[in-house]
């Protein structure tokens, strides 16, 4: 028998933080028959929330956070500058029931620039943790779906995430290298904002193709030395994701690129976007990272990026860099 929504019952899977990405994560997983609660923290949104998903799967249901006991499985559906923040509250109600906790960000943590994998991990233990990542624009998913790599250090905890995401229009793939997968959606974003400021500034693909490949290489020898293995970035959640966001019109990272390459600031990037924008808050995380972790290490197209986002380098600057390489 169906059961009701919007109990205050314990969902198999959690899924927490209700934009687009929560939104899409929890309606593909409940179709597939498993009660699954997308979890808002706002009051005034979970009424218009469950009016919403009154039209979607039975299986679905809204929870607000702290109400309800957490599913076996917790899906991070949030910015990552704002996980340490919820990842602090959901330690006070972590049971040994939840198997498993699932970071869907692609970004740094604030304050420190730890990746969420890093931090799941340090909370809950690395058993526990998983990241899931692959090109998976949210609006295309109801129609044309997603393939997902799933990524934990436990096989026992990627063979389940990869049953749960196989469902009526999204399937998965497992892998072992969850330092891999995350440092690839990392990268993936920051190229993606680079590659299309520095278009928009400059007007030329050549240039802008450069800056890209530069870019790509400062983060991906550093994620080298944390451990990622180069297949990663070679596949689905590597350069899969990064072309298919690149060309995407609808991208955040794509668009924040074109505001920040075009002369604006971080604030009316994000005053006009409206949604999260990963690479915007690290890019400068980690710059901080990087520089601290390899004090001997130069990442100069980095650290470009990163002062013209922070306002530490006028516009014009930035571009002088660009050009005069
Ligand atoms: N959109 C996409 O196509 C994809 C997104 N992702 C990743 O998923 C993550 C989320 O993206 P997306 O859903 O698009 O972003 P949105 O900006 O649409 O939504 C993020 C949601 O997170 C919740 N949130 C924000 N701050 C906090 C906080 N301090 N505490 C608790 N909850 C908070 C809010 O939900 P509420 O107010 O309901 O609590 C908000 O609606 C990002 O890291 C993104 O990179 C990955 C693949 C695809
Ligand atoms: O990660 C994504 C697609 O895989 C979404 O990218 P944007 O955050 O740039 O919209």
């Amino acid at each position: 028998m169906v059961r009701p929504r919007t109990n205050r019952q314990r969902a198999e899977v959690t899924v927490i933080g209700a934009g687009t990405f929560g939104h899409a994560i929890a309606d593909s997983i409940s179709r597939s028959e498993i009660r699954t609660a997308l979890v808002t923290r706002s009051e005034t949104r979970l009424e218009r929330i469950r009016q919403m998903l009154a039209r979607s799967s039975p299986y679905l249901m809204a929870q607000r956070l702290g109400d309800a006991p957490l599913g076996e499985y917790v899906f991070l559906a949030l910015p990552s500058a704002d996980i340490a923040e919820v990842v602090g509250r959901l330690a006070s109600y972590h049971s040994e029931e939840t198997l498993g906790y699932v970071s869907l960000s692609k970004g740094l943590t604030a304050p420190d620039g730890e990746t969420p994998h890093e931090l799941l991990s340090r909370r809950f233990g690395s058993i526990r943790s998983a990241v899931i990542s692959g090109p998976s624009l949210a609006d295309e998913m109801p129609k044309h779906g997603a393939h997902f790599v799933v990524a934990s250090s436990s096989h026992t905890l990627a063979d389940k995430l990869v049953l749960l995401m196989d469902g009526e229009y999204t399937s998965a793939t497992g892998s072992n290298d969850p330092t891999g997968i995350e440092w690839a959606g990392i990268t993936k974003n920051a190229v993606t904002l680079g590659f299309h400021a520095c278009l928009a500034a400059t007007g030329s693909l050549n240039q802008a193709g450069a800056f890209a490949g530069q870019l790509f290489t400062e983060i991906y020898d550093y994620a080298l030395t944390m451990g990622a293995s180069p297949r990663s970035f070679a596949g689905i959640a590597g350069i899969g994701d990064l072309m298919a966001t690149s060309h995407a019109s609808t991208s955040r990272n794509v668009r924040a690129g074109q505001l920040i390459g075009s002369g604006h600031s971080v604030g009316e990037a994000e005053a006009r976007i409206k949604q999260v924008v990963e690479s915007l808050h690290t890019i400068p995380l980690l710059e901080r990272r990087i520089n601290q972790d390899h004090a001997a290490t130069t990442t100069p197209t980095i650290t470009a990026l990163s002062n013209r986002i922070v306002g530490n380098l006028a516009h014009e600057q930035w571009i002088a860099s660009l050009t005069s390489r």
